[in-house]
C-alpha cells in the first residue's frame, strides 16, 4: 500500500531522520518507555501535571494545579519561540525484548491490537506539546492539554508483529494561537532496521491548568526549508479542515453529482412489479444500511481517566475502533484489516462516570473496502439527556468483496455521501497485502 505520509515524512526533519532507523540518540531524556516506571511515559506526563495516581486524590490533586494559573501567559508574544526539535521525542514499545508486555497488545490472530496503539499515539500527542511548551524552571505545566482532533492516520505498507519491537517518534508540526499539530510515526523493528508502519497527525489544544478556558502556546520557530514545507503543509491541513466542515451535509445540500448518484440507488431498489414507494426491494449482493449497526454501552470508570480527570481519548478511541472493526467483520464476512482512521473530533469531554452509547454502521463500501462511522454520545446517571461527543472515521480492507450498502431514508443516503467523502479523501488505492495484519 502507498503511504502519502510514511514518503513525506522520510527526511523531512533533520531529527527524526537519523533516529528513524534506530541509531543512537544523543538526548536521551527524549528516549522514553511505553512501560510504567522511571523511564515511562504516561509517569512522565504524571509528573508534568501533578496527576494523581489514586483516585481519591483526584479532588486534591486538582486543588494543586489551581496554583499554576499564575504561570500562564497572558499573550503568545510573552512566550519563548520554540524549534521542531525541542518537542521531537521517541518513545520504545519493546514488544520483542520485553516479551511480559505483549498479552496487552496481542490479537487472537497473532498480531498487534490496533485499538492500543491508538492509546498510544495519544498520551504520545500529548506528550509531544508538553515538551513544545516546557518551562524550563519549573516541573510541572500550567496547561492542561487535550486532544481536539485526530486528522488523519495512514497505514503504511508493513504488518505488525507483536514479537519486534515497535518505536514512535513526533514533534509539533504546526502552532496555532491555542493550539498545535503534532505528527507522528510509529515503525516496527524488521530486519534489524526500523522500518515505518504507520503516519498520524493530530490537533490538540492547550488549556488552562483547570481546563476551563484556553491558553496560549509558544510560537514555533523553523530553521531549514524543509521545516517551513512541514508548517506549510499544517497550514494547508488548517484550511482544508475549515473547507470539509464548512461542506459538510449537515450545513449544504448535496452536489448535483452526489444527488443523481443517490437518486440512481433510490430507483434501483424499487419494486419493477409494483412501482410503489412503498416496496423496496434491494438489488443482488447488497445490505440494507439500517441492517449494518452494531452498537455497544460501556460505563466510563474511574480507571479510564486521563491526567485531568475526564475520560481519556484514547479509550474512547479504541472502544470505536473494537467497535467498527466488528461491524466491518461482520458486513463483509472476513477479516477486516484498517487502512485509515480520519477526521475524529472530540467535541466534548466525557465525564467519569457517565454512560457511553456508541453506535457503529457501514456508510459506504466499495471492491474489497467497507466506510465504517462510529457516532458516540454519552449520558450521566442523573441526567437521561444523551450528548454526541464524537464521530469516528474507519477506512477497512477485507480479505473478500463485500456487498453495496444501500441507504432507505435521506438520513441514510446523507450518511453514504458523508462515507463516501471520507472514503475519497483516502491517500491512495490499496492493494490488499497478505502481510497488512493490523488488527483489533
Ligand atoms: C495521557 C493524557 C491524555 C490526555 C488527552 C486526552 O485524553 S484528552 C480527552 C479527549 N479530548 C477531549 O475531551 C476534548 C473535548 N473537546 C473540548 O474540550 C473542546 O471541543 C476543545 C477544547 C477541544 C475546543 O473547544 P472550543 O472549540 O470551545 O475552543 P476554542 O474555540 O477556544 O478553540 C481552541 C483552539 O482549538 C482549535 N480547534 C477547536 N476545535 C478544533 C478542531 N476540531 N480541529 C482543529 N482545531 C480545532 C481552534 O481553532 C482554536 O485554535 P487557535 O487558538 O490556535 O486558533
Amino acid at each position: 500500500m502507498f503511504c502519502r505520509l510514511c514518503t513525506l515524512s522520510k527526511g523531512l526533519l533533520a531529527p527524526s531522520r537519523g533516529l528513524a532507523q534506530g541509531s543512537q540518540n544523543p538526548e536521551k531524556q527524549r528516549v522514553f518507555h511505553i512501560h510504567e516506571g522511571k523511564h515511562g511515559f504516561r509517569d512522565k506526563l504524571r509528573e508534568i501535571v501533578g496527576a494523581s495516581t489514586n483516585w481519591r486524590d483526584h479532588v486534591k490533586a486538582m486543588e494543586e494545579r489551581k496554583l499554576l494559573h499564575s504561570f500562564l501567559a497572558a499573550s503568545q508574544k510573552g512566550l519563548p519561540p520554540r524549534r521542531m526539535k525541542d518537542s521531537y521525542i521517541e518513545v520504545l514499545l519493546p514488544l520483542g525484548s520485553q516479551p511480559e508486555l505483549r498479552e496487552k497488545y496481542l490479537t487472537v490472530q497473532n498480531t498487534v491490537r490496533f485499538g492500543r496503539i491508538l492509546e498510544d499515539l495519544d498520551s504520545l500527542g500529548v506528550l509531544i506539546c508538553y515538551m513544545h511548551n516546557k518551562i524550563h524552571s519549573a516541573k510541572m505545566s500550567p496547561l492542561s492539554i487535550v486532544t481536539a482532533l485526530v486528522d488523519r492516520i495512514d497505514m503504511c505498507k508493513k504488518s505488525l508483529s507483536p514479537e519486534q519491537d515497535i518505536k514512535f517518534s513526533g514533534h509539533v508540526s504546526w502552532v496555532g494561537k491555542t493550539s498545535m499539530e503534532v505528527k507522528m510515526h510509529m515503525f516496527q523493528l524488521h530486519d534489524n532496521e526500523f522500518s515505518p508502519v504507520l503516519d498520524a497527525t493530530f490537533v490538540m489544544v492547550a488549556r488552562d491548568s483547570e481546563n476551563k478556558g484556553p491558553a496560549f502556546v509558544n510560537p514555533l520557530t523553523l530553521e531549514s526549508p524543509e521545516e517551513e514545507e512541514i508548517f506549510r503543509q499544517g497550514e494547508l491541513n488548517k484550511g482544508t479542515r475549515v473547507a470539509f466542515s464548512f461542506m459538510s451535509l449537515l450545513k449544504m445540500a448535496p452536489t448535483a453529482e452526489e444527488r443523481t448518484a443517490i437518486h440512481e440507488m433510490f430507483l434501483n431498489t424499487l419494486d419493477p412489479k409494483t412501482v410503489s414507494f412503498r416496496s423496496r426491494v434491494l438489488p443482488p449482493n447488497a445490505v440494507w444500511m439500517e441492517n449494518s449497526k452494531l452498537k455497544s454501552l460501556d460505563i466510563c470508570h474511574p480507571q479510564e481517566r486521563n491526567i485531568f480527570n475526564r475520560i481519556f481519548g484514547g479509550f474512547l478511541m479504541r472502544k470505536a475502533y473494537e467497535l467498527g472493526w466488528a461491524t466491518a467483520c461482520n458486513f463483509g464476512g472476513s477479516r477486516p484489516f484498517i487502512v485509515a482512521v480520519d477526521d475524529i473530533m472530540f467535541q466534548k469531554p466525557v465525564e467519569v462516570g457517565s454512560l457511553l452509547f456508541l453506535s457503529s454502521q457501514v456508510c459506504f463500501t466499495q471492491g474489497n473496502y467497507i466506510q465504517v462511522r462510529v457516532h458516540s454520545e454519552v449520558a450521566s446517571l442523573q441526567d437521561k439527556e444523551h450528548m454526541t461527543t464524537n464521530v469516528f472515521h474507519f477506512t477497512f480492507m477485507s480479505e473478500k468483496e463485500v456487498p453495496l450498502v444501500f441507504p432507505r431514508t435521506y438520513g441514510e443516503s446523507m450518511l453514504y455521501l458523508d462515507g463516501q467523502r471520507h472514503f475519497s479523501s483516502m491517500s491512495a488505492p490499496v492493494t490488499l497485502k497478505k502481510d497488512h495484519l493490523i488488527e483489533p
